[in-house]
């Protein structure tokens, strides 16, 4: 099928490629135009796993451009992945996608017949506003265009976005007309039956089975990314308040958490307790959901708690600093990580950058290593005097503290003696709960975890 993706960016060049490999003409969209040259040039903007490579392979013969008209005239599927990022107010800024649709019905022939797919993350009744908008542009054309509209959230994670790509648990469709579904369902096809030939970088993971796809409306199709992503955020942020009381009776929440996991209601997964949830999604999707529950007269007090537990973990990772160090002014703190989780350089809401800045607000130096998101967090730290260190052992050396922020796997095989022999005081701060104590304490390191 003929297939234009609107927005380069996480959700869409993944998407955009995944289709192209399978076989469908795609052709992605971008304004940036920094992005777009290395695009052109089959580089991939973002430090996501097998991307780099899908691009460069014969089979996904993904085009770029920066012109949406054109792009969209002769397309059978559009889809719109673009930016909702927070607004003040904390409801999802759904501009950028209104705007894209805009520039979509600009290219729209007439005569012709579309599906056109919302794929960002959009408040309740977006996918109604862009019909109107859509209707509305083809209408001052005076030309007739057959338009039909489907709401199709997308669950991929950062760092591991191809893998859930090309084997997803779900793919969720919300439509009112079946000839909408009927177009994704055909797009979709070798995901939902599997018959594609894997890339030889992204095996099909042993036992997978094949996708349900869930058609439903575009409403409740909405609802689903929200609540699924508030779910999630909940779950971390449960197994958090835990880890504090953990931390008051004695108790170690990584065996609680292993303990409970094993019942298959609650289930072992996103129960790592640790600095918290960051990211583009989580902190932006529980701020929508709460605004759309305000614009509603409804209270969300269990999404509202699992904010505040989670603002709470960046500072009881300083308290527990406080505690060892007594005095933070005039300190130098080692920091581990950057990004707000492994593998990936996106540092947006990164946890480990919120611990730097109240750090650098009570007066600590700050020396952080990365694998990869150092060029961003320079970026997002202007202005604070962080140094950016080469290697962990450089972002140890005459440090007071060390915290680790972010579970790089390189962090994990970490010379611990090393790291204690250069630091002044060694203190390590375990903030994804990694290390083992016995093994850190062998070493010559003061351990703390996170409710342990
Ligand atoms: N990042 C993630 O892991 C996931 C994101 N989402 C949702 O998907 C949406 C997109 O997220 P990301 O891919 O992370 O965003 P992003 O910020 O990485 O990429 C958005 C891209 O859209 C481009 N853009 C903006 N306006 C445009 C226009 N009018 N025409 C063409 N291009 C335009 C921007 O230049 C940018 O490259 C958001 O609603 C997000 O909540 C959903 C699931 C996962
Ligand atoms: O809508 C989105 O953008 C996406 O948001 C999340 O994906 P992502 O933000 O990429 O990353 P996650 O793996 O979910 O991690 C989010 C945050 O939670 C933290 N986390 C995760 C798991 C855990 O047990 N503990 C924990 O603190 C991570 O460190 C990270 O800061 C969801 O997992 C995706 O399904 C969704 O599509």
């Amino acid at each position: 099928m003929k297939v234009a993706v609107i927005g380069c960016g996480y959700v869409g060049l993944t998407t955009g490629a995944a289709l192209a490999y399978l076989g469908h003409e795609v052709i992605g969209v971008d304004k940036d135009e920094s992005k777009l040259d290395l695009l052109m040039k089959r580089e991939s903007p973002i430090h996501e796993q097998g991307l780099g490579e899908l691009l460069k392979d014969d089979d996904c013969g993904i085009t770029f451009t920066a012109d949406t008209a054109g792009a969209v005239a002769d397309a059978e599927v559009i889809m719109i992945a673009v930016g909702t990022p927070q607004k003040e107010n904390g409801e999802a800024n759904t501009y950028y996608v209104e705007e894209a649709a805009r520039e979509v019905a600009a290219g729209l022939k007439d005569g012709r017949s579309y599906t056109l797919v919302i794929k960002s993350t959009v408040p309740i009744g977006t996918n109604r506003r862009v019909a109107h908008v859509v209707r509305r542009a083809l209408a001052e054309r005076g030309i007739e265009v057959w338009v039909n509209f489907a709401s199709n959230p997308e669950f991929l994670r950062e760092g591991m976005a191809l893998r859930d790509t090309f084997y997803p648990d779900r793919i969720v469709v919300g439509a009112e007309s079946p000839e909408a579904v009927e177009a994704l369902r055909r797009l979709y096809r070798p995901f939902l039956e599997q018959t594609f030939e894997p890339p030889i970088f992204l095996p099909r993971p042993e036992g997978y089975g094949l996708p349900p796809l869930i058609t439903t409306d575009p409403t409740s199709a909405e609802m689903i990314k929200y609540a699924s992503n508030a779910f999630l955020a909940v779950k971390i942020s449960f197994i958090n308040e835990i880890a504090g009381l953990c931390d008051k009776v004695g108790a170690d929440v990584t065996e609680v958490a292993r303990g409970m996991g094993l019942d298959p209601r609650i289930g072992s997964r996103f129960l790592g307790a640790g600095l918290g949830w960051g990211g583009s999604c989580f902190p932006k999707d529980t701020a929508a959901l709460l605004a759309v529950g305000t614009e509603y007269g409804y209270t969300m007090p269990i999404v509202q708690a699992a904010r505040d537990v989670n603002a709470r973990q960046r500072l009881l990772i300083l308290e527990k600093l406080q505690a060892a160090l007594k005095v933070l002014r005039g300190r130098t703190i080692g920091v581990l990580g950057l990004s707000f989780k492994p593998n990936t350089d996106d540092v947006r809401e990164s946890p480990a950058l919120d611990v730097i800045r109240l750090l650098s607000e009570r007066g600590a130096h700050v020396q952080a290593h990365d694998p990869v998101a150092v060029p961003r967090a320079v970026e997002a730290l202007k202005g604070l005097e962080v140094e950016f260190k080469e290697s962990p052992y450089e972002a140890a050396a005459g440090a007071d503290a060390l915290i680790l922020a972010t579970e790089w796997d390189e962090y994990r095989y970490l010379d611990l003696k090393e790291l204690a022999r250069r630091m002044r005081n060694p203190v390590l701060v375990d903030g994804r709960n990694i290390y083992r104590r016995e093994e850190a304490e062998d070493a010559g390191l003061t351990y703390m975890g996170v409710g342990r």
